[in-house]
């Protein structure tokens, strides 16, 4: 199952102009299901179920959740009980902060009769800067592809990447995959190791379905695969993409990113992390300031999937569990950043 187009914007205004178009990414890639959000509470539960994920296209779901209260009532009450309402969906990625900050900036000088058509067209406008900063990164990550791949130019490039840092993680392109779609495109032999990131298996379920849909040829390996590979000389780099770089460069992304650059870095693998301005966080010192969101432990003590008579669950231990989402990826295990800006060095953020 694919979906076709260079922009497949997974996220859009609906076609009455009044609130917001998702993909319920929980039934990806068994199904494509169009949701559409109407309240500021449709857009918080999406973003708190996850039905809608990833540091951009949270920030951009919940700009539209804001236009959509503001819409209904734009008055002060109700622009700070919607503005609370949608940063406390999930606590990790800023870019949810970010994306609700920019649209109350836009309005708070308006009456508010005048609010909900304008922090729409924030939100618009939010959305397409994702596009346009995704494809920057991209050019600047493929620059990068391209002279690793100079080096040997024999051998196909082997990516590593974990959870899922693509199209439907943002508004278009992805940021870790952008470059990845780009080489695709002009025909450089890429190979993606796809991590497939429990529980929830972002990089089994997502990536996979993403890099299938562009042709991309991939691999989805266990989590625990990625050191072995690194020993073995199958990977060239990791890229992966972040939930927030605070001003030191620490890399918040989820669960198993931390380990992956431990392993990159002890057998001198390149460790690369793309992101856009909207990520960096300069205002929380270390990762270690970063709240790291807690998810339901059903979610890795259950498994679901399609079985032969519908959904099937089955569970997968008898004990406790415990399910932090994300990690720290300190600073020094970065090689660097993959910015719209192009590649910046870790060290450069605290200079
Ligand atoms: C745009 S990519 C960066 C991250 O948002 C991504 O890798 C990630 O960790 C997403 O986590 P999720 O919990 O699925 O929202």
């Amino acid at each position: 199952m694919r979906l076709e187009g260079e922009h497949r914007r997974s996220i859009a205004r609906t076609a009455d102009g009044k609130g917001a178009r998702i993909l319920d990414q929980r039934r990806l890639p068994w199904e494509i299901v169009w949701v559409e959000l109407r309240s500021a509470a449709d857009a918080e539960r999406a973003i708190r179920e996850m039905w809608t994920r990833g540091a951009p296209l949270i920030g951009a779901t919940s700009a539209y959740g804001f236009a959509m209260a503001l819409a209904e009532d734009g008055s002060d009450a109700a622009l700070d009980a919607a503005y609370h309402l949608l940063a406390e969906a999930r606590p990790t990625a800023v870019n949810l902060r970010w994306a609700l900050d920019e649209v109350a900036k836009a309005v708070r000088p308006l009456p508010a009769a005048m609010r909900g058509e304008a922090a729409f067209a924030r939100a618009d406008a939010i959305c397409d800067e994702d596009v346009a900063l995704n494809r920057a990164i991209g050019a600047h990550g493929l620059q990068l592809l391209r002279d690793l791949h100079a080096r040997n130019p024999g051998r196909t490039l082997n990516i590593l990447t974990h959870c899922n840092p693509g199209w439907l993680a943002t508004v278009d392109y992805g940021t870790a995959t952008a470059s990845i779609y780009l080489a695709q495109d002009e025909g450089l032999p890429v190979h993606v190791w796809v991590d497939e990131t429990r529980p929830r298996n972002q990089g089994a379920l997502l990536t996979a379905f993403e890099l299938a849909g562009h042709g991309v040829p991939h691999t989805v390996i266990a989590d625990n695969t990625g050191g072995l590979l690194m020993q073995r000389g199958e990977v060239d780099l990791v890229i992966v993409g972040t939930d927030r770089v605070t001003a030191n460069g620490d890399v918040c992304n989820k669960i198993g990113t931390y380990l992956k650059a431990l392993a990159a870095h002890d057998n001198g693998v390149p460790f690369y992390v793309a992101l856009p301005y909207t990520t960096f966080d300069p205002m929380t010192p270390t990762g270690a300031d970063v709240p790291i969101e807690e998810r339901d432990p059903d979610e890795l003590a259950l498994l679901s999937g399609p079985g032969a008579n519908g959904q099937t669950t089955v569970r997968v231990t008898a004990s406790p569990a415990y399910n932090p989402a994300f990690d720290v990826t300190p600073a020094r295990l970065v090689t660097g950043f993959i910015t719209e800006r192009g590649l910046i060095a870790p060290a450069a953020l605290s200079s």
